[in-house]
């Protein structure tokens, strides 16, 4: 699996590479010029090409690639922005051979003159808000309209957190070297990266990082028994909906059932009954009332949890005293059943702090982003700008496995290590898409996925399903029943994949 690193862990990679390993900078550096100079030759026009460059290290990887380019022939100019007082040793070398080589230098141009523009203003070493003279050159390149390949990273994105610095170059491509920077994973550094290629150029021993979830996921798909029965593939029971809310209800059991579970029973408020029994008769239920005494409540729940094996309670609860003394009663009576906790039930956990200690690696917590403010205490604004520490401090709190849902997902087992999730699109912010994630995750676990696994997995799964609705209905109109039926007909895929290279012995998925 991919690992992201931030801009400072990158530059302590390479520092790595060349003082305790003895591998020259320039070795680093020619090997992301030709990676670059591969990139460009194979899909951008070179009929006039335009490389513009700062004064750090991302200037001198970009005259070196205009050095490649001049000396196989095709016609590159060379724009100076950074200034010569600032070189680096490295810069210092490379604008000398780009001399000695007589490679095109020019002082002022006209941007929609070329066919491609290569951006090698900055890169992991952006320190601070882009202003005056780069301010200018950067929305000038964006203006021209000329496709752009970015050298490492979009100059102005900034590597750790995606944000933009004042302004930023919108690339066509990116080439990045070694690893993949989290500031181009997440939003909205991400759109401006466009295609991204991630280069080896010699750099290596990144252990600790995040895992960015992508297709290697695939192996996760836990295998079935062929001679399995309902019960070998797991019991789900699903506290779900409440008055007028039953649709959050269908849309998590069924998504249970659809990951592979192999029954599911819903616990819900009595005036659900008849329509969740039309709409989903595949589900059983149990009811309560809210006028029901907390005994009876109490012998209700206990005789649902004894029969499953996975419990998922919130979606379309509600925060009513009944919906509070469930909560209550289900980490009382859980012994050590895997528990997903998601919308309402993360409200009430937000209100019950003294609830949050008795939870345990075991158990999932799904918010979004508000729902998470509430449950950590800080703003949304600090959520983006620091997730991590966020993660951190309700670790600290409420030691669980955490899913936390945005553009781009976030993942922190409780084990600490943190995955983010690179699939899905924005046609997922639909209602009942989180209540169809609650669903997999129960699911998964269901079918013996340990926490660890299962919340990760579960938000890749989630998220192809939802590209999968995108693209049969568009990202604009898809609906939580298209995510459905795109998790359907994922599974069905991927089963199919695992199947041929079992087949096969072959290891590659991408055939
Ligand atoms: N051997 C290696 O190490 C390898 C490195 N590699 C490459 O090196 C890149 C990192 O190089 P880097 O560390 O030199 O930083 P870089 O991104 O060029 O920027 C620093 C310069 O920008 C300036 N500056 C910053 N912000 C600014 C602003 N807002 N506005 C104006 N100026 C600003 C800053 O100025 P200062 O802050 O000092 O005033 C300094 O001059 C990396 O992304 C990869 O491409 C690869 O070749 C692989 C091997
Ligand atoms: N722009 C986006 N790109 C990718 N995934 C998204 C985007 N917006 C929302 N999602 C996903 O859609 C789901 C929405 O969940 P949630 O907000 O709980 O919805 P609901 O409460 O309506 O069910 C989350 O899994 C989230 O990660
Ligand atoms: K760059």
């Amino acid at each position: 699996m991919q690992i992201l690193v931030t801009g400072e862990q990158m530059k302590q990679l390479d520092q790595a590479t060349i003082q305790t390993m003895g591998i020259p900078s320039l070795v680093l550096m020619e090997r992301a010029a030709l990676a670059v100079f591969d990139c460009l030759r194979q899909h951008f026009s070179l009929k006039k090409t335009l490389v513009v460059c700062g004064s750090g290290n991302n200037g001198a990887d970009g005259m070196a690639v205009a050095r490649l380019l001049h000396l196989a022939g095709y016609s590159v100019d060379l724009y100076l922005a950074g200034n010569p007082a600032s070189f680096t040793e490295e810069m210092k070398i490379q604008w000398q051979a780009a001399k000695n080589y007589q490679v095109s230098i020019v002082n002022n141009c006209r941007f929609s003159e070329y066919t491609t523009i290569v951006d090698a203003l900055f890169g992991v070493g952006l320190s601070r808000e882009l202003s005056g003279k780069y301010q200018t050159l950067v929305d000038a390149i964006n203006a021209s309209g000329v496709p752009v390949l970015a050298v490492d990273i979009p100059s102005g994105i900034h590597a750790g957190t995606g944000q933009v610095m004042g302004t930023a170059v919108r690339a066509a491509e990116t080439v990045t070297f070694a690893y993949r920077k989290l500031g181009i994973s997440l939003y909205p550094g991400t759109v401006y990266a466009g295609n991204v290629q991630v280069k080896d150029v010699g750099i290596y021993g990144a252990s600790k990082g995040i895992y960015a979830l992508d297709k290697e996921a695939i192996s996760w798909l836990p295998a079935r028994d062929p001679g399995g029965n309902k019960g070998t593939f797991g019991k789900v029971l699903l506290i779900a909906g409440s008055r007028n809310m039953s649709g959050a209800a269908y849309f998590s059991s069924k998504a249970a059932l659809v990951s592979g579970a192999g029954m599911v029973r819903i616990l819900t408020d009595e005036s659900n009954r008849t329509i969740l029994q039309q709409q989903f008769p595949e589900a059983m239920l149990s009811v309560y009332d809210s006028s029901m005494q907390h005994e009876k409540l109490a012998d209700v729940l206990k005789k649902a949890m004894h029969w499953a094996d996975v419990i998922a309670i919130g979606p379309g609860l509600s925060t009513s005293k009944t919906a509070e003394d469930l909560l209550q009663m289900v980490l009382t009576f859980r012994q050590s059943k895997p528990i997903v906790m998601d919308a309402d039930a993360l409200n009430l956990l937000a209100k019950r702090k003294d609830l949050q200690s008795q939870c345990d690696a075991s158990c999932i917590l799904t918010p979004h982003m508000g729902e998470m403010s509430r449950l950590a205490d800080c703003t949304i604004g600090d959520l983006k700008a620091h997730p991590q520490e966020a993660m951190e401090t309700l670790y600290r709190q409420c030691p669980c496995t955490l899913i936390m849902k945005d553009a781009r997902t976030w993942i922190r087992t409780a084990d600490g290590v943190y995955y983010l999730n690179l699939t899905g699109n924005h046609g997922m912010a639909t209602a009942g898409s989180g209540d169809v994630l609650c669903g997999i995750t129960a699911g998964l676990l269901a079918q013996g996925m340990r926490s660890s696994q299962a919340a990760p997995f579960a938000a890749w799964l989630h998220g192809i399903a939802g590209d999968h609705a995108a693209q049969e209905k568009g990202a604009r109109s898809m609906t939580a029943s298209d995510i459905l039926s795109g998790l359907c007909v994922q599974l069905q895929m991927l089963d199919r994949k695992i199947a041929r290279k079992e087949d096969t012995g072959e290891n590659n998925y991408e055939k």
